[in-house]
């Protein structure tokens, strides 16, 4: 399934938050949405995840307008991993994963095999098999972030959107968590601050400054120095990794 947003603003009050964001996710595609803190990139995936509504413009999910969609049918093909995970509630691991699977099976319908399966796959993914049974609120930031990620796995959705997955992940799962969202297949919308991540993963990306998108393209075509230099004020150095062939950025102190 493919998402597009077309002509998306967003206001709070005077401040123009998104200016008219046109983008577009293409089929089983990874794209990448960077930019500077504060420019806009978790408000733009909040209008995505329907946590506001846009003031104009709308966000497409292969042709279909989701403003238009019921929260159940918009949970069927949309999975969201959000950046803070504000859960307050007494639940244990598996509980919390098995909220994923509510978006097809019903609050009180009884879990099935096929649920089963996609609960404890869901938790062998991120690491987090061994963890069912204990308390949410117990666990380490990273161990957490591992169980909203399981949570949107288990949803068993075409698109997953996530804004900043690997915050809290120690670098092996930084790794291995992103290496399991590319193998999935699936569509996947993600905001990242790590541009060595970014480029290690993505097919395609969005760079956002002030609310609007100011460049797109693949890899190559959008990590330059310039870039760097333009929209995150750093001077870069970009070298190609000999052993994965991808592009590589060191910062040096801007000028
Ligand atoms: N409820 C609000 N009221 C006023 N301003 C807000 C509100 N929510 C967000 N903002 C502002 O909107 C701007 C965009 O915020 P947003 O969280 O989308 O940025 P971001 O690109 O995701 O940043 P970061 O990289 O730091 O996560 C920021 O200046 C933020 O302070």
């Amino acid at each position: 399934m493919k998402l597009k947003i077309e002509g998306l603003k967003y206001d709070i009050g005077k401040k123009k938050l998104l200016k008219g964001i046109n983008l577009e996710v293409k089929n089983k595609s990874f794209v990448g949405l960077i930019g500077p803190n504060g420019c806009g990139k978790t408000t733009l995936l909040k209008n995505i995840y329907r946590y506001v509504s846009p003031k104009e413009g709308a966000v497409y999910i292969d042709n279909k307008n989701i403003y238009g969609l019921k929260n159940k049918e918009l949970s069927k093909i949309l999975a969201v991993v959000m950046q803070e995970n504000n859960m307050e509630f007494d639940f244990t691991v598996k509980e919390i994963v098995t909220m994923g699977r509510f978006s097809s099976v019903g609050r009180f319908s009884s879990i099935d095999n096929n649920d089963e399966y996609l609960i404890e796959n869901a938790l062998d993914n991120v690491g987090m098999k061994e963890y069912g049974n204990r308390n949410f609120l117990s666990l380490s930031g990273g161990e957490k972030q591992r169980v909203m990620i399981a949570m949107a796995l288990c949803q068993n959705t075409d698109i997953i959107v996530l804004d900043e997955p690997t915050n809290h992940l120690d670098i092996k799962y930084q790794v291995e968590i992103m290496h399991m969202l590319k193998q999935l297949g699936k569509t996947v919308f993600t905001t990242i601050h790590d541009m060595n991540i970014a480029s290690s993963y993505c097919d395609y990306i969005y760079v956002m400054k002030q609310g609007e998108i100011v460049r797109h393209g693949t890899i190559s075509e959008v990590f330059t120095e310039d870039m760097f230099r333009e929209i995150f004020n750093v001077n870069a150095y970009i070298y190609t990794n000999p052993y994965n062939k991808k592009l590589n950025i060191s910062y040096l102190q801007s000028s």
